[in-house]
């Protein structure tokens, strides 16, 4: 399964009671859509989208054939014990106590070893050993610890230095005193260090997948966790996460930067849930302040389920990922950005980065986003300065000539007259992508019997892109 797979859609199966699960909680619906079928409804892993790390897969319809499930033990591909935080942190415990000489972690599979099990791993080929592991950097897991960038699984890529210290500042001055770091291990270790060494008062929580980090952080500092369906693998997990809101209150932060597989949906969805469970404990209408990372042209998808979100300007650096960071002279900089419920005019983007301070739009733009008078906004999105068409009554990319044939801007090597390729997979109609069918969102909202039975339905009551 791959959600962002030209052909398949999430749809979110809201409180539908039929859902089944895989070891990673329940699954998530998703619909295919093949040119000139119908489409037709299978049940996936939601948290891997590769099939080598969870094989789950179940038409929704097919009764007989139930479901091809992965063996439901808790193991990964790495042949790691996955979700037993305790053994896992009973074993840390004697690791720590050991000689520095006799502590070894095999990178390979992100295990810290005891002394009977390094010949194991170091016996293996591709198994990679590092020895003499210091108490320093057991307290910086996310270097000790290799990424893993498997885009379809866990889509490891860790801030740089430069975007950690501006996170860690910006949610200071906003005096936040509790921040909930949904797959952001690298901010969660940064205050958790920070707190250590009392340089902060904020303390954090870390919610992920990542199994390796269950061996250096405790059940009060991690929860092993799915994003995109909002499940806890241990029984202690919701009423940890459920403390820290409590504690958290009002100077709680949520802080996300999911992996970029396009469920952008089902990661709303979880946001909304969390959101929802703040609001209960604090009886608010209030907001929950969230920092979520994406690239900037998911912009339409977020807002459209969650429109209280806006977008910064601020581009976020990464260590390990050569797309993702400004490093090279790359003239765009990297495509991630942050969204944002906290206005944009109390966090100001450093200015020794170019950053300014827009007073028209009231936030801060980067050094080539120019204000246009005409749109009465800093326009552009892609980290280029863009130009404004009289024609078109709008700015544009500076890549972009306007063609009096086609009567719009595009490129210099357009095709004059040529239609999109990839009309709508529901409709055919070339104006409009599938996600916005109005005859899909017609189906859903008719009644079963105005609709021809046929194989392809889908028995579970689905809301499709349904956003809280
Ligand atoms: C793009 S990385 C973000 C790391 C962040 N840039 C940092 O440096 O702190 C994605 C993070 O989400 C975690 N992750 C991946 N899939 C997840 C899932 N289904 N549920 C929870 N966490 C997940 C990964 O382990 C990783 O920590
Ligand atoms: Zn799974
Ligand atoms: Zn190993
Ligand atoms: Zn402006
Ligand atoms: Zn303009
Ligand atoms: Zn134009
Ligand atoms: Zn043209």
């Amino acid at each position: 399964m791959a959600s962002s797979d030209h052909n398949v859609d999430v749809v979110l199966n809201g409180s539908a009671t039929n859902v089944p699960s895989c070891p990673h909680g329940p699954a998530l619906l998703f619909e295919r859509y093949v040119k000139g079928t119908n489409s037709r409804h299978f049940f996936a892993c939601s948290a891997f989208r590769d099939r080598k790390q969870c094989s789950f897969f179940q038409w929704a319809d097919d009764k007989k054939n139930r479901c091809i499930c992965p063996e439901t033990d808790n193991t990964d591909s790495r042949g790691q014990t996955s979700f037993d935080h305790s053994a896992l942190r009973k074993r840390f415990l004697k690791f720590k106590k050991l000689p520095r000489e006799s502590r070894s972690v095999c990178c390979t599979c992100g295990l810290l070893l005891l002394p009977e099990e390094v010949d194991a791993h170091s016996g293996q080929a591709g198994h990679v050993l590092k020895h003499r592991v210091s108490l320093s950097s057991l307290r910086h897991p996310t270097t000790l610890f290799h990424p893993q960038e498997n885009n379809k699984t866990y889509a490891q890529y860790l801030f740089s230095d430069s975007t950690v210290d501006f996170v860690l500042s910006s949610l200071e001055n906003l005096n936040f005193t509790h921040v909930l770091c949904v797959g952001a291990p690298r901010i969660h270790e940064a205050f958790t260090l920070k707190h250590k060494d009392g340089q902060t008062s904020v303390t954090s929580l870390l919610l992920d997948l990542d199994s390796r980090y269950a061996q250096v952080y405790s059940h009060k500092q991690l929860c092993l966790y799915n994003m995109f369906n909002h499940h806890f693998f241990d029984l202690r997990g919701e009423s940890i996460f459920k403390s820290f809101l409590r504690e958290g209150g009002k100077g709680l932060v949520l802080v996300t930067d999911p992996p970029f597989g396009g469920m952008v949906e089902a990661l709303a969805a979880t946001f909304s849930k969390i959101q929802q469970a703040w609001k209960k404990l604090f009886e608010t209408d209030a907001s929950l302040p969230i920092l979520w990372f994406f690239p900037y042209f998911m912009e339409k998808r977020i807002s459209q389920c969650l429109p209280s979100l806006t977008m910064l300007d601020y581009k976020v650096d990464y260590d390990n990922h050569t797309l993702f960071n400004t490093k090279g002279g790359k003239k765009k900089g990297s495509p991630v950005r942050i969204f944002t419920n906290i206005s944009q005019s109390s966090l100001p983007l450093p200015a020794a980065d170019g950053y300014w301070y827009c007073e028209v739009c009231q936030r801060y733009s980067a050094s080539e986003n120019k204000h246009c008078d005409k749109c009465q906004r800093c326009t552009s999105k892609d980290g280029t300065t863009y130009t404004h068409c009289d024609l078109c009554k709008r700015c544009v990319k500076a890549s972009r000539i306007h063609c009096s044939t086609c009567n719009t801007c595009d490129l210099p090597s357009h095709i004059c007259g040529k239609v999109q390729p990839e009309g709508c997979h529901v409709c055919g109609a070339l104006d409009h992508k599938r996600r916005d069918c109005p005859q899909k969102y017609q189906s859903t909202k008719q009644s079963g019997k105005k609709r021809k039975p046929s194989r392809h339905r889908t028995p579970t009551k689905a809301k499709k892109l349904k956003c809280q």
